[in-house]
């Protein structure tokens, strides 16, 4: 029988966001799926990953999909994707998950590690620009290889509330949100635009500044809504995005998480800022030019992701 070689993506915690993106990925047919949890949930991993995989059928994608709690299955991944850990409820910050979350990315990082010690490692959990420091240091990857998620997420968000503004198909809409993934993230207004027109010709300021700050509470809305759990579905199409990026070695340009030594004048935090993702995982950040209003708001967005990075151990 012939060899399979198929691309080889693993996604760590088969709960919400985990299960979604497993089974987008092979939708896609961007490769064949290990989705990982723990022990206790080994049956419940195996048969969401059976279920997707009898979609195939019926939806005509070939990709193997297969749940495990054993990381020798993700030996030699692709990709690994981390979405393994607690998520917020109504009245919760997603910094008051930071110390058991960071205990879970030590832990999933040795293991990733262990078996696929050349993969790219996407970080989801929450809080994610801490996490994806976590992972960094834990995995001692280069910084190319540890990305984290979060942009995508709300740029969407953001372009979503811009085109039912304007009535428009969000496939005109372009526009990217900096900073930490915190109520603080910084959506740039001003490098945003509808079909090539900047906003700030087609939308008032005051309705403007409205969708700005619903993006801001864009989780907390979806939080809130639930009950008992965040959003799944734009987080795990935003993952799927990034993996697609880097196994097809696209060179998109993507708001993600990275690790900055100087650029925008910050030094060994992990925050969201414009990058090219591509086969290499992250290849470039790129720095653009902020009004002083911009670079104060950058700031204050730095300083709490910074608070919460001190927490950690
Ligand atoms: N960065 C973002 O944009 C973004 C978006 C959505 C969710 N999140 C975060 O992603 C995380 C997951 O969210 P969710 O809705 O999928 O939660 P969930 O509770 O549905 O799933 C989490 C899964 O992780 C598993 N898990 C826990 N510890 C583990 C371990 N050590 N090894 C393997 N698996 C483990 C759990 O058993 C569970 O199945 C949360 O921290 C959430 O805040 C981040
Ligand atoms: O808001 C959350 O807690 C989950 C996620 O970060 C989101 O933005 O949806």
């Amino acid at each position: 029988m012939a060899v399979n070689t198929r691309k080889k993506i693993s996604v760590i915690g088969a709960g919400f966001t985990g299960a979604t993106t497993a089974f987008i990925a092979a939708q896609k047919e961007l490769g064949d799926v290990v989705l990982v949890d723990i022990p206790q949930a080994e049956n419940p991993t195996k048969g969401k990953a059976l279920d997707m995989l009898e979609a195939s059928p019926v939806q005509g994608f070939d990709a193997n999909i297969i749940g495990t709690s054993n990381y020798e299955d993700t030996k030699d991944s692709d990709v690994v994707v981390i979405t393994a850990g607690i998520a917020r409820k109504p009245g919760m910050s997603r910094d008051d998950l930071v110390n058991t979350n960071a205990k879970v990315m030590k832990s999933v990082t040795q293991e990733i590690v262990k078996y696929s010690p050349n993969t790219v490692i996407i970080v989801l959990t929450n809080p994610v620009d801490a996490m994806t420091y976590t992972v960094l240091k834990e995995s001692c990857f280069p910084k190319s290889r540890v990305i984290g998620q979060s942009g995508i997420l709300d740029s969407a968000r953001f372009r979503t509330f811009i085109s039912q503004e304007l009535n428009l198909s969000v496939k005109d809409i372009t526009g990217f949100v900096l900073g930490g993934h915190g109520d603080d993230m910084v959506p740039l207004v001003r490098y945003s635009y509808a079909g090539g027109i900047p906003l700030e010709k087609l939308i008032p300021q005051e309705r403007l500044d409205a969708i700005v700050e619903r993006t801001r509470k864009g989780g907390g809305e979806i939080v809130n809504l639930l009950g008992n759990g965040s959003a799944y579905y734009a987080p795990a199409a935003s993952l799927v995005e990034m993996v697609e990026a880097v196994l097809k070695d696209q060179r998109r340009v993507l708001p993600t998480i990275a690790y900055l030594e100087g650029e925008y004048g910050y030094n060994g935090i992990c925050l969201g800022v414009p990058t090219i993702v591509g086969g290499n995982g992250l290849e470039e950040i790129i720095e653009l030019e902020l009004s002083a209003d911009e670079k104060a708001a950058l700031d204050r967005s730095a300083e709490s992701v910074k608070s919460v990075m001190n927490v950690l151990a």
